[in-house]
C-alpha cells in the first residue's frame, strides 16, 4: 500500500496496525489468497477478500452484459426489448438464490432492479444503434 493510500485509509478511521503490508496483496497476475470470512482476523484480510470478490462480481457483470447485447442482436422488434415477465422471473430467481446463500433477498431485489433496468436501457441503445428506424 502506498503512503498516499495509507493517509486515505487513516482518514477513514483505520489504525496504523490495520495497514500492515499484506503478503497477499492482489496483483495483476496470479491468484489472490486470503482466509475464509470466519478465519479473517485483520482488516487487511477483509479488504483483500472484498477487493478480490468485487473483481469477480464485476467481471461476471461484464459477461452478463455481453448477453444483453446478444439479446439486442436477436430480438426481432424494439417492442420486445423490455419483457416484464422475464424481468420478474429474473428477480424472483435471484431472491431464491439469495435466500440459499444467506444474503438479504430484499437487497438483491433492489440491486437487481437497478441492474436489470440499466441492462434494458443498454439493450435499447444497442438495438437502436444496429437497426434502421422501424416504420
Ligand atoms: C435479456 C433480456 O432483455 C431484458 C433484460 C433482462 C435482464 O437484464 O435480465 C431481462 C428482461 C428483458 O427486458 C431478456 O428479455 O431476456
Amino acid at each position: 500500500m502506498t503512503v498516499t493510500n495509507d493517509a486515505n485509509a487513516l482518514g477513514k478511521g483505520l489504525s496504523q496496525s490495520d495497514l500492515k503490508s499484506d503478503p497477499n496483496q492482489p496483483t495483476e497476475e496470479g491468484p489472490v489468497s486470503y482466509p475464509s470470512a470466519a478465519d479473517a482476523t485483520t482488516m487487511v484480510h477483509v479488504r483483500t477478500a472484498i477487493d478480490d470478490l468485487d473483481r469477480q462480481i464485476v467481471s461476471l457483470l461484464g459477461k452478463r452484459m455481453r448477453y444483453i447485447e446478444a439479446a439486442a442482436r436477436i430480438k426481432p422488434s424494439r417492442s420486445v426489448v423490455r419483457d416484464q415477465w422475464r424481468v420478474d422471473d429474473v428477480i424472483s430467481k435471484c431472491k431464491a438464490t439469495a435466500e440459499k446463500v444467506d444474503f438479504p433477498p430484499e437487497l438483491v431485489e433492489r440491486v437487481y432492479a437497478v441492474l436489470v433496468e440499466g441492462s434494458i436501457q443498454h439493450e435499447f441503445k444497442r438495438w437502436d444503434a444496429t437497426r434502421e428506424p422501424e416504420p
